[in-house]
């Protein structure tokens, strides 16, 4: 058994909307994402998009980002999904993290203040920079991708 990693601190700030909610959590030990709720009660008409309110603003640490990932029973019993899946919350980001929804479902849905809409996961961000060069060196792929390497079932004649 590993030892898990303390968890990084994330300064976080209700705006006056967000009073009396709770912050978000992981619902179990082992959890990846920190479950979040809504700041307000909305419906979302089938295929409708809308930008939920958290009435949270952060400050990730430099280093890190905020993935914005559906919740899968949603998304099975209702088709309400994240169309940016996953959404990037950035370190420099000081506006109100908001959970943008997209009902694919046959009915509107509702959503009351305090239902959890999604979950985030912090994750670690590498920056790189482009080195441009004349030539790439040569691999045994080469240029072949989308399905070059076989493994796509050909359907009909
Ligand atoms: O699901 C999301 C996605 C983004 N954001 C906020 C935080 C993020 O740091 C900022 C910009 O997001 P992104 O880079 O994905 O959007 P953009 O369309 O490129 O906008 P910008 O030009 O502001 O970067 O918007 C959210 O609150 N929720
Ligand atoms: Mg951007």
């Amino acid at each position: 058994m590993h030892s898990s990693p303390l968890p990084v601190p994330i300064p976080v700030k209700r705006l006056p909307h967000g009073e009396g909610l709770d912050l978000p959590a992981y619902a179990t030990a082992g959890a990846a994402g920190m479950d979040v709720v809504s700041a307000e009660d909305v419906t979302i008409a089938p295929g409708a998009r809308y930008a939920v309110a958290t009435g949270l603003a952060l400050a990730i640490p430099a280093g890190y980002e905020i993935q914005v990932r559906p919740r899968s029973g949603l998304a099975l019993k209702h088709g309400i999904t994240v169309p940016n899946t996953p959404g990037t919350i950035d370190s420099d980001y000081r506006g109100e993290l908001k959970v943008i929804l997209i009902n694919h479902g046959a009915d509107a849905f509702e959503i009351r203040r305090g239902d959890r809409v999604a979950q985030l996961v912090l994750a670690p961000v590498t920056q790189g920079s482009w080195l441009e060069v004349s030539e790439l060196d040569e691999t045994a792929r080469g240029e072949g991708g989308f399905g070059s390497t076989g493994g796509v079932v050909a359907l009909g004649n």
